[in-house]
């Protein structure tokens, strides 16, 4: 695909961002431009939002799967982009546009390169969140189309374009969805003795919180718990009954997440005593650590040394991915891939490079090539 094509696919899904499970013009803009491709060697197939598609290969002996994410997230945005999004509170935010316009730009060049294996291209929805990744994988949806290997990118804002990173075992974190809903008192804004006021509450844990992780988590293991989103009260001059906080947990081992659940709860019932209150924790969803697989990874590093792009070793991050899900049934590995934006991932203005789009089909391409040869 030329890089005005891959620019224009960009462009157009930046500006149909969709929540979780609600990718449905996502899911046909996807399908209408594959079916564009239709050659005898694609076969088709759908779940929920997402999108299947497999290669066959000239004479398979494996199949190579490709993994790309589908969702916004519910961020308004602030580029200031000609091409911004058309959904007033959803953006992509999180470079899944690209991460799907490289799917397509290397799916199209698979088709009119044949390799020997046969290719499986996954459009999973729901990244974000509730997670589509697990049940995108259950032999019931995938069936004989289970790769034997996958792979999958994310776009990395700090680094240049032409320069992939990944690392052999923890990549991405452990993660855990946070809600807490608290139930108190509300009343007149002057008469606060004859309430129990849960925006005092929330506020108090936000900060107590913080003792969690500093005090409750060992300091050689590593863990964050971070609140996004606050919401209470209705007005200025009333108090308010309830709270809610929502968040997000990160550790780097997977039993640590619990740790960081007891501790947070015992903070909570504490809190129930002391604001006369009571306290409701939901953790969503929860995704299993992106874990790569060293001999894919080698491969990897091996073939870009081979190439115009430049690969680093990449530290842990604490970001977290369900296609860490994928890869805790099936091996492979995920890579950073560089796109150069002043402002980060999940930032309002985040700006990736367009032209890393050409190089994230090349490096998607070369690796499919490695793998099966
Ligand atoms: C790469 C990335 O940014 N992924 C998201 C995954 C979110 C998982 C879930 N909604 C949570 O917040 O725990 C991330 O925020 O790291």
């Amino acid at each position: 695909m030329e890089f005005s094509t891959l620019q224009t696919i960009r462009r157009e899904l930046h500006q149909i961002p969709e929540l979780g499970f609600q990718e449905v013009k996502t899911q046909q803009y996807i399908l209408n431009t594959i079916k564009a491709m239709q050659t005898d060697r694609v076969d088709i197939k759908t779940w929920k939002t997402g999108v299947m598609v497999r290669v066959t290969g000239e004479n398979p002996r494996k199949t190579i799967g490709f993994r790309c994410d589908m969702d916004g997230l519910p961020i308004t945005e602030q580029t200031g982009y000609p091409f911004q999004s058309m959904h007033e509170g959803n953006m992509h935010a999180c470079g899944h546009d690209f991460h799907m316009t490289i799917a397509l730009g290397a799916l199209k060049k698979m088709i009119d390169e044949p390799i020997n294996d046969n290719i499986v291209f996954l459009f999973q929805p729901a990244e974000e969140g509730p997670g589509g990744a697990l049940p995108m994988i259950q032999p019931e949806i995938l069936g004989e189309w289970k790769p034997n290997v996958i792979f999958a990118l994310h776009i990395a804002p700090e680094l240049p374009v032409g320069t992939v990173s990944s690392r052999p075992g923890l990549l991405f974190a452990n993660t855990s969805e946070l809600f807490i809903d608290f139930t108190g008192k509300g009343g007149h804004a002057a008469y606060p003795h004859l309430t129990r006021d849960m925006g005092v509450a929330a506020s108090n844990f936000v900060v107590e919180m913080q003792q969690v992780v500093s005090r409750g988590v060992a300091p050689l293991e590593s863990a964050v718990v971070t609140i996004g989103k606050i919401e209470s009260g209705f007005v200025q001059n009333a108090i308010a009954e309830t709270a809610r906080l929502e968040g997000t947990i990160r550790t780097l081992e997977p039993a640590t997440i619990d740790v960081v659940k007891e501790k947070l709860e015992k903070l909570m019932r504490g809190f129930e005593i002391s604001h006369e209150c009571s306290i409701h924790v939901d953790y969503g969803s929860n995704y299993y650590q992106v874990y790569n697989d060293q001999k894919w990874v080698d491969l990897f590093a091996e073939t870009m040394q081979r190439s115009e792009i430049s690969y680093q070793e990449a530290n842990p991050a604490m970001t977290g991915e369900d296609f860490g899900y994928m890869l805790k049934e099936i091996p492979g590995f995920m890579f950073w891939l560089g796109v150069n934006s002043p402002y980060g991932l999940h930032n309002a203005q985040l700006q990736p490079d367009e032209s890393a789009l050409e190089a994230g089909v090349q490096t998607v391409v070369d690796s499919i090539k490695a793998m099966s040869a």
